[in-house]
């Protein structure tokens, strides 16, 4: 069974109150703005790094060693972390469709891609990550206090041939998990 299989998990074991944000195909940032007034995007790392297991057939990795661009925030209201975003490309997208990416900063990835018209996104797929998983270990470096387990949703972005895998993390209390 391929990796990214677990994430197919059905969204009918996600708690109701987390459907709407697991569901939202448009920016996550906008929806999350409208809600949390003193929302901000706390920028953990941006750099070379090694893929995941469930993400190098995603990004169409064609070797296992190879390195990637890899993007982490914390999606904040105030000091309280709402959502830990992992956003991982291969260096030639950032090269190419993805460029305004290397330099975002503070600025939501989110703000980039839905102002991009031709840029193109597939449906979202959902599972629940554990200590076992290295999103929540990373996550976990950043925010105190996790639960065992964590309602994460990822989809990739299509700038012509080139790919961008954005998964998203939703973090307790904003969101019941
Ligand atoms: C993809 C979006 O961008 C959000 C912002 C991110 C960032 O700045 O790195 C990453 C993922 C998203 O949570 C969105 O707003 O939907």
């Amino acid at each position: 069974m391929p990796r990214s299989a677990s994430w197919h998990t059905p969204l009918c074991l996600a708690p109701p109150a987390l459907r709407p944000w697991l569901t939202e195909r448009g920016s996550l940032t906008a929806r999350l703005m409208a809600h949390f007034p003193a929302f901000s995007v706390r920028v953990c790392t941006q750099a070379s790094a090694g893929a995941h297991d469930d993400e190098r057939r995603a990004i169409a990795l064609a070797r296992r060693k190879q390195q990637v661009e890899a993007r982490e925030v914390l999606l904040m209201s105030g000091q309280t972390p709402l959502v830990f975003a992992h956003s991982v490309l291969q260096h030639r997208a950032l090269r190419k469709g993805f460029r305004p990416i290397g330099r975002l900063g503070n600025a939501s990835l989110g703000s980039f891609l839905f102002a991009t018209p031709t840029i193109r996104r597939s449906p979202l797929a959902w599972r629940q990550i554990d200590a076992r998983h290295p999103l929540w270990r990373k996550a976990a470096a950043h925010v105190a206090d996790l639960p065992a387990r964590l309602w994460a949703r990822r989809s990739l972005f299509f700038a012509g041939h080139d790919r961008l895998l954005v998964t998203e993390v939703f973090l307790p209390p904003a969101f019941a998990a």
